[in-house]
């Protein structure tokens, strides 16, 4: 299924995120946790090319995202432009096409130290290239606090029309903890004429360990009230994960209630949060979706 399609039939769609995992070790358990997200019956599921800064060039994405659609969940799988000559990026394609992938979310992809500079230096124009080959629906990112590189956020805007001209069907931002900073971008998109469906992208902070690595890694800026809470509870894990799954359903059940046209969950692969989470927001999707839809 292509999926700009979902967002005709759905008020609000849900998505969740997943990434490789780096040591072989992590391989069988990756099925385990596919098999327990794809039994939450999200609309889709992502594969990060990577996962966190790391430019892998072979790194199972091809075949973590045939084994989501082999789950009966729609896949969508990540590229960057980093480590993509053009021989790799139509490599990979052809691979996506024969598992069945018909969604590309193409990125710039994180710099990694060391990388060459390929043929394709932003988004659009791995959004271009895929569309002249032609058989992918496109996805984008995008920055409800303006990407670190932009030099302001009106560049930063202006690049994501770059997206939508070059073919993008939806965007899925950056995470971010302040509900306010969605707003404010969604509404700046929209005079800057972009109208492309805009998922939001929540990360349940649940470890201690992740809070450094996502702040540097993606900029996100951390309310006070978030701060506080992160503070009180980092010596004790249960308390911290509980903590972390009440903030981001709180952020989920306000983004539905002022009608977000989807949440893309990134699950960080640990399904037993993503299932609490999905607990706490089913009465809100069913309520703007109509009830009894995934
Ligand atoms: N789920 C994921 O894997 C996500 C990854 N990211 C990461 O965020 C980073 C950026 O990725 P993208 O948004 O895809 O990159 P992008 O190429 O769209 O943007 C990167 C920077 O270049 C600027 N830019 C974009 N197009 C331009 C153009 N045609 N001319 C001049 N400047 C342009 C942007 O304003 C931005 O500052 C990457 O590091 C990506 O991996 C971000 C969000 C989600
Ligand atoms: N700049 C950027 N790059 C990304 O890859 C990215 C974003 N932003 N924003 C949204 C999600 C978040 N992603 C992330 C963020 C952190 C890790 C991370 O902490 N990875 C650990 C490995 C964890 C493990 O193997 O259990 C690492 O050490 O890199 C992974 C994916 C992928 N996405």
């Amino acid at each position: 299924m292509n999926l700009c399609d979902l967002f005709q039939q759905k008020k609000c769609v849900l998505s969740f995120e997943v990434f490789p995992p780096k040591k072989s070790s992590g391989v069988e358990s990756i099925y385990r946790t596919l098999d327990e997200l794809c039994a939450l019956k999200p609309d889709f599921i992502s594969v990060t090319f990577g996962a966190g800064g790391t430019g892998v060039k072979d790194n199972l994405t091809v075949e973590l995202a045939g084994a989501i659609r082999a789950r009966g969940v729609e896949p969508l799988a990540h590229l960057t432009c980093i480590n993509s000559d053009e021989e790799t990026l139509l490599g990979l394609l052809d691979r996506l096409e024969e598992a069945g992938v018909r969604n590309i979310l193409a990125l710039r992809g994180d710099r990694v130290e060391g990388a060459e500079e390929g043929p394709y230096r932003h988004a659009n124009e791995l959004m271009e290239r895929i569309a002249r080959r032609g058989g992918f629906n496109l996805v984008g990112a995008c920055y409800p606090e303006c990407h670190c590189e932009a030099p302001d956020p009106l560049h930063d805007l202006q690049n994501l029309r770059r997206k939508q001209e070059a073919g993008a069907t939806h965007l899925i931002t950056q995470l971010f903890f302040d509900n306010r900073c969605f707003y404010d971008f969604a509404e700046k998109a929209r005079i800057a004429g972009v109208h492309l469906p805009i998922e939001a992208g929540i990360m349940p902070i649940v470890n201690k360990r992740q809070i450094e690595r996502i702040v540097t890694l993606c900029g996100a800026s951390i309310p006070p009230k978030f701060a506080r809470m992160l503070s009180r509870f980092e010596g004790d894990p249960a308390a911290l994960r509980d903590a972390g799954i009440a903030y981001a359903t709180e952020q989920i059940i306000d983004l539905i209630g002022s009608g977000v046209e989807g949440i893309h969950i990134y699950t960080m692969n640990n399904p037993a949060v993503a299932r609490r989470i999905c607990e706490n927001i089913a009465t809100a999707l069913d309520c703007v979706n109509g009830g009894g839809a995934a």
